[in-house]
């Protein structure tokens, strides 16, 4: 089953969304669920959107009670007010259903899949969330989904995927499945990622969701970290998975935008609603016309750089 991609704004979740709070949500970071004194502290560190892991972080005689204490910080007044996703256990594993159960009856906003290979997967999981939302009385369509691409298949309906639920709000790309699903091997310099970064990117720009880069898994290695950040900031992915809390102020401070940077983006902005409230349809900044794709970009950067921008994102 396909559905028609949405009209919103390319990338739209990365910034809006969640009751239209407009915030930025680079960070998706992994807490695994097993752990009960992370996940009593993590809540402090200030991840963009955390993710309750119930899949390969947890050993397998940990699955029920990593489940249980998943439930219970969701109940619980540190996580109130974060967003916050929680991995379930694979489609084709034992756990899935009572992961799925559990977390939507204990209020969980997001389900982060992984191993979202096909479409059908998605719109299987959209039925059964539907199902469950009705029977524990939450509102229909009100959990979101992140689907992971994990391997080559998944690279390849990618965009199928991303526009088989309305519930779909990010794809997500999952580089330690993905590598070993394709026989390769991680490098410095990325490439044996790049095929798949530039697939996934294209299906999330085309589905109009956001799009998350891989795990950094070597978390003393901040040079390589910053390396990674750049390249995937420059080719337009929202954020990326993390593994660490000390990852988050790197990527944060790696998608801030400058001062210049800043500067020029509210300029642009006035500019745009100076002309909108004399109802002048074209507008120029330093002598070059600004048109609706640089506004938003405008609006973007003035968020990530904690201003609110007055009009929203368009
Ligand atoms: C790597 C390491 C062991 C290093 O530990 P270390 O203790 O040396 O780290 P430190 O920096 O010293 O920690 C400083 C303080 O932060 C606390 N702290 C650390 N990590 C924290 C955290 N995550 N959440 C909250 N708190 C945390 C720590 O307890 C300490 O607290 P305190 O003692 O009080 O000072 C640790 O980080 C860790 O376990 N990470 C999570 C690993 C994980 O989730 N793997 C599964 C997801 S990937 C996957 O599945 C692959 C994938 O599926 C991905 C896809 O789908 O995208 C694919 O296919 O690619
Ligand atoms: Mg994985």
């Amino acid at each position: 089953m396909t559905a028609t991609p949405r009209s919103a704004p390319v990338g739209k979740y990365a910034a809006v969304a969640d009751g239209h709070e407009l915030r930025p949500r680079r960070s998706v970071m992994f807490v695994p669920a097993s752990n009960a004194a992370l996940m009593t502290t993590a809540w402090v560190f200030g991840a963009d959107i955390y993710t309750f892991d119930l899949e390969d972080a947890v050993s397998i005689r940990e699955k029920d009670s990593a489940r249980l204490l998943a439930a219970n910080a969701l109940r619980s007044p540190q996580w109130q007010g974060l967003e916050v996703a929680v991995r379930v256990n694979g489609m084709d594993t034992t756990f899935f259903e009572d992961d799925l159960q559990t977390m939507i009856r204990a209020g969980a906003s997001m389900i982060r899949l992984p191993m979202t290979d096909t479409p059908a997967m998605v719109a299987e999981l959209d039925a059964q969330i539907t199902e469950i939302e009705k029977a524990c009385g939450r509102e229909v369509g009100s959990t979101r989904v992140m689907a992971a691409i994990e391997s080559a298949a998944g690279v390849v309906n990618a965009y199928d995927i991303a526009v088989a639920s309305p519930r779909i709000v990010a794809i997500a790309l999952a580089g330690f499945d993905y590598l070993l699903d394709m026989h390769a091997e991680r490098t410095k310099d990325g490439s044996e990622l790049f095929y798949a970064r530039c697939a996934v990117l294209h299906a999330a720009r085309a589905a109009r969701v956001a799009c998350y880069d891989v795990v950094f898994g070597d978390v003393d290695d901040e040079t390589g970290f910053l390396a990674e950040v750049d390249l995937i900031k420059g080719l337009g992915f929202d954020g990326k998975s993390l593994i660490n809390p000390r990852q988050i102020p790197l990527l944060h401070a790696a998608y801030a935008p400058s001062e210049d940077e800043l500067r020029h983006a509210q300029r642009v902005v006035e500019a745009a609603e100076d002309a909108e409230s004399r109802g002048l349809g074209v507008v120029a900044v330093d002598g070059k016309m600004i048109d609706g794709p640089i506004i938003a970009a405008a609006r973007r950067t003035m968020l990530y750089a904690g201003h609110q921008p007055i009009g929203g994102e368009k």
